[in-house]
């Protein structure tokens, strides 16, 4: 069974249509890259797969339930979704909370709604989120507030909160673009070891495809709302990334060597 399913999806804005047929399948604990120039569709892919978007055609599964089928998102979609953690470019903390409480908003989707409404949390609880700040490096700044830790300090706390919600895909829109190297690296090493150890499935916009080479084993490229490459990200040569940021795509630069395989039929009326 696969994390993720997607076929046929086909996105409009208005009359402009930023999604192109994809077809795509994201096994478990894969950890992938997407790629692409600003405005290809990336966090517009990402956003459909975590139930936000919907789209105009096409179906999404997620492990093995539909989440969206003929334009119509399925009734538990909230249920799906607290098993997906979405990352953001800008943290998402609630800054006047201290660290530990921030993290324990994970909780809220699995907890009893009296308990989320009151924001009351057993101690066991407490004691998972001192764990998942453990795990992320933090256990020393667990009181103060989110506000006060640096950018990329605060963006591991997103990941906490992310494993104290206990979801089994992670989405992470651009995790590192407003980092320095530094930090940027500590990211990816925690989304990277989560994934190794928990099993987890994370997929990962990047704009830096060094950091697709040095942590994503397959990597998936879209321009102009087009999967333009599913492969091994080791096969991603300097030619097709010269393309795939600059001009149009020439098919002697396109590469379909998926890790699943995925027959885009949209890719042949792109690079002819
Ligand atoms: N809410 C919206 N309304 C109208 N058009 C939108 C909306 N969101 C995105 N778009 C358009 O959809 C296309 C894809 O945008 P998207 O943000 O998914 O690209 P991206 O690859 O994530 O870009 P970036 O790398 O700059 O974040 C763009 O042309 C964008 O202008």
């Amino acid at each position: 069974m696969q994390a993720i399913h997607i076929r046929g999806l086909n996105k409009f804005y208005g009359r402009k249509q930023v999604l192109f047929d994809i077809a795509l399948d994201f096994p478990q604990a894969q950890m992938v890259a997407l790629i692409g120039p600003s405005g290809s569709g990336k966090s517009t892919l990402l956003r459909h797969i975590n139930g936000l978007n919907v789209a105009a055609s096409g179906e999404i599964h997620i492990n093995g339930e539909p989440l969206f089928q003929q334009g119509r998102l399925n009734r538990q979609v909230r249920a799906q979704r607290s098993k997906i953690g979405y990352i953001f470019q800008q943290f998402n903390l609630v800054n006047r909370l201290s660290v530990l409480d921030n993290v324990l908003i994970g909780a809220l989707g699995r907890i009893p709604k009296w308990r989320a409404y009151l924001r009351h949390f057993t101690q066991e609880e407490k004691q998972q989120a001192f764990d998942c700040l453990a795990r992320v490096g933090l256990s020393e700044f667990v009181h103060q507030r989110a506000s006060q830790l640096s950018g990329g300090q605060q963006q591991r706390v997103a990941i906490a909160k992310i494993l104290m919600q206990q979801a089994d895909i992670i989405l992470a829109d651009e995790p590192i673009a407003s980092l320095d190297p530094e930090s940027a690296k500590s990211v990816m090493n925690t989304l990277q070891s989560i994934h190794q150890q928990d099993g987890k499935t994370v997929i990962v916009t990047l704009h830096q495809v060094d950091y697709a080479r040095r942590y994503c084993p397959r990597t998936v490229a879209l321009k102009q709302g087009v999967v333009q490459f599913d492969g091994a990200t080791s096969t991603l040569s300097d030619g097709f990334l010269n393309q795939l940021y600059g001009s149009e795509l020439r098919p002697e630069d396109t590469v379909v060597t998926s890790v699943t395989p995925v027959l885009n039929p949209t890719l042949a009326a792109v690079t002819q």
